[in-house]
């Protein structure tokens, strides 16, 4: 029998099957012109018994739509022995979203950035469809293929459009399609439960499937599950339809047992709490079926849009030692008050207590308090803000989630069992590499926030030595500026407003001490002898750090080890009857997996998580001693700045007097060259320019009292002449 298959332009094999559905199978083939290699779509003899204008359907819509999101179509053609028509499409090399899920890495949910591929990817295509008024009415996992475009790049997009027709928003329709686990609960009634025979439906029911289907990539199962899956439809229905608005998850545990409802997203699932806060409510949107709270298309399209276009930022948050995330609209309202805000509902750090360090400058320092937060920098998983609560030095890790447990095989060759055994013991691999990762991604974040701390606290206390150095050349010329301003005044005329100054400049000296000595204190043992690094490394010293035992690339390594032996054991499934020899390198496999998985449980639980927690008490320590210098380099960078003020302050003074008495002088000086020789007395009780020829000025002052001594004379003549002659002084001429 020839597996050789054909059509005009393309050829594939019936052994190199992609998947298999209800109507048919697909298969890769290839082109014959150019050797491109297709994904062909070939229907079975049942889907031929559909009307023949359902069969044209399909091809219909696949000419119709045209987006980077849904499958392209790259031709109709006959197989060439008349088994029907065929699709010919691209290639989806990643395979489908149901295969990813099935994989046991995935098994509690997509990682983020895939889980965020899926979102946007999703609802685009889903757009055109909407745009082009048409209803999908089969989406699930198993119908959204992974595509690696040419430079690397992961694209989902939509495919099986055998379900799919024309319908308007509004306009209904009655025929029945779709897969039991993402049903509109209405739909399901009357697919399933064969009840409400005349109720007819809208494109909505598409709204539905997504919310399943988004559930399902989140957390790697369904969000309603009755006990006994799919067999118990009566709970199914339950649960679907008495819901309360807000959950998003049924499940009911034991036969017959109650149902425990979830309006939250599980633990288990690898989304941060940030992202979880905004795809909770859209997947309660999506997973309502009371008409009046449901979404429509475009609040979907909307809300969903709203969650790509937040700007995500990063922090590490040192007194956790956790990675967070903060998701926020990149307009203009919101600031450095509203991000510190969100930090607050994510840490319980109050924002006072918020210290934020991008690189090793405070975030303050980088952004203005009115920037927005689309002006802020950008961050990384590796490259995140530090926070460190200034309130609390406390280090407090974050309970882990119990470890599922590693199956352990019955005794004798099952060949069924031990490959579903070895499936579950590669998900609880999966799960200790995931932690592992994390750990070490702690150990390093730890050890960058140390670093820019040490950095931020290096500089504050460089910059208030130089500050200080700075100040304390001004004060000692203010002193000297005071000195010979108090010789000089003392010398003669008494001025209180001078002493006071000049009393006030000197005790300066004594307050300047009193900042200065202990900031160079904290300088020599901060920045010279370089203390809290040395600490740091001495109490660390003894860690085994994960991020340098190699701990990711060990765990890395025994994962692999635990797939092969999975894929041993799928091969033996399919072999069904294995010879003596098989049955003995299949036990071996077994015992292989229980002794990698024993491995791997042992190097996350007596080594890395130790080394953590180790690191973690050390960090409470170190940071300890690291918050009370930042509080002592605040307290005396308060000091300098209030010194500061009165230093400028009394130089301002200083400056004033100075230009007061330089002004009198010149005054006096003008007025003698002009011949005036009445000295005003306030003139001589002001303030005498200090300047370097002081002596010129006492001259001026010996010269100015002999002329006040000649005019007082010649007044007093002067009234004598007028007193004798009976007349007024002013007509008299001098
Ligand atoms: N373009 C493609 N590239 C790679 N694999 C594909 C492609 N299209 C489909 N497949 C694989 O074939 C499977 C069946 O395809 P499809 O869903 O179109 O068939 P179906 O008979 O309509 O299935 P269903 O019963 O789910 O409606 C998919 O789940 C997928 O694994």
């Amino acid at each position: 029998m020839s597996f050789l298959r054909g059509s005009l332009n393309y050829v594939w094999c019936t052994t190199s099957v992609l998947g298999k559905g209800a109507t048919g199978a697909v298969f890769q083939g290839v082109n014959k012109h150019n050797g491109e290699p297709v994904a062909v779509k070939t229907f079975n003899q049942l889907s031929h018994m559909r009307p023949y204008e359902v069969q044209m359907r399909e091809f219909e819509v696949l000419r119709k739509v045209k987006h980077d999101n849904i499958v392209k179509l790259l031709a109709i053609e006959d197989d060439q022995e008349g088994r029907g028509k065929v699709i010919v499409m691209e290639l989806c090399t990643g395979g489908s979203l149901f295969n990813i899920l099935d994989d046991p890495e995935n098994t509690y949910g997509l990682p983020q950035h895939e889980f965020f591929l899926v979102l946007e990817h999703l609802t685009a295509g889903m757009k055109h469809l909407r745009d082009n008024n048409l209803v999908h009415r089969d989406l699930k996992p198993g119908n959204i293929m992974k595509f690696l475009s040419e430079e690397g790049l992961t694209i989902y997009k939509l495919t099986d459009f055998g379900a799919a027709r024309e319908l308007e928003e509004n306009q209904q329709f009655m025929s029945l399609y779709g897969t039991e686990e993402y049903l509109h609960p209405d739909m399901y009634e009357r697919a399933v439960l064969r009840k409400s025979v005349n109720r007819s439906f809208t494109a909505n029911v598409d709204l539905w499937s997504i919310g399943v289907t988004l559930y399902h990539v989140a957390t790697g199962n369904l969000p309603f599950r009755p006990f006994g899956g799919r067999k118990n439809k009566e709970v199914m229905h339950h649960i679907t339809t008495k819901k309360l608005p807000g959950v998003i998850a049924g499940i009911q545990l034991t036969e017959n047992g109650p149902i425990e409802w979830a309006r939250n997203l599980p633990d288990h699932c690898q989304l941060s709490t940030g992202l979880k806060q905004l795809v909770t409510p859209l997947l309660a949107g999506l997973l309502e079926e009371n008409q009046k709270r449901m979404w429509s298309f475009d609040r979907f399209f909307n809300e969903v849009l709203n969650i790509l276009n937040k700007k995500t930022v990063h922090i590490f948050y040192i007194n956790r030692a956790s990675s967070i995330e903060i998701f926020m609209e990149s307009d203009d309202a919101n600031t450095l008050f509203h991000f510190k805000e969100h930090i607050s509902l994510q840490t319980e750090v109050n924002p006072d207590s918020q210290l934020l360090l991008y690189g090793e400058e405070h975030l303050e320092d980088l952004v203005a308090p009115n920037t927005s937060i689309k002006g802020y920098p950008e961050t990384a998983i590796f490259n995140p803000i530090m926070l460190f609560s200034i309130e609390n030095n406390n280090v407090c890790l974050q309970n882990d989630q119990e470890l599922p447990k590693f199956p352990s095989f019955p005794v004798g060759v099952s060949v069924e069992n031990d490959a579903s055994m070895a499936k579950l013991a590669c998900s609880v691999g999966h799960e200790c590499k995931r932690r592992i990762i994390n750990y070490t991604k702690m150990d390093t974040l730890i050890n960058s926030g140390i670093e820019k701390l040490i950095g931020l606290l290096k500089t504050t206390l460089n910059k208030l030595l130089q500050k200080s150095r700075y100040f304390e050349d001004i004060r000692s010329t203010i002193y000297e500026l005071a000195d010979t301003l108090e010789t000089l005044v003392s010398a003669d005329i008494c001025h209180d407003e001078v002493k006071q100054i000049c009393m006030e400049v000197k005790s300066l000296k004594e307050d300047f001490s009193r900042i200065l000595e202990p900031i160079q204190q904290l300088n020599n043992r901060f920045c010279v002898e370089d203390i809290l690094t040395r600490e740091w490394k001495t109490s660390s010293r003894d860690i085994k750090s994960p991020s340098k035992h190699y701990s990711n690339e060990k765990s890395k390594h025994l994962v692999e080890r635990l797939r092969d032996s999975w894929q041993h054991l799928l091969r033996d499934r399919a072999t069904r009857s294995l010879t003596y020899n098989d049955e003995q390198f299949h036990a071996l496999e077994k015992i292989k997996i229980a002794e990698t998985g024993k491995r791997i449980k042992a190097l996350l639980n007596d080594i890395v998580k130790p080394a953590i927690i180790m690191e973690a008490e050390c960090l409470a320590d170190w940071y300890k001693m690291a918050q009370t210098i930042y509080l002592q380099a605040q307290i005396l960078e308060k000091d300098l700045s209030s010194y500061e003020e009165t230093l400028f302050e009394l130089r301002d003074r200083l400056i004033r007097m100075k230009e007061e008495m330089k002004r009198d002088n010149t005054e006096m000086k003008k007025n003698i060259s002009c011949g005036f020789k009445e000295p005003s007395i306030s003139m001589l009780k002001k303030r005498i320019e200090i300047s370097s020829d002081v002596k010129n000025m006492l001259e001026f002052q010996k010269e100015i009292r002999s002329i006040l001594q000649e005019n007082e004379d010649l007044i007093k003549m002067l009234q004598n002449v007028a007193f004798d002659d009976g007349n007024s002084i002013e007509n008299s001429h001098l």
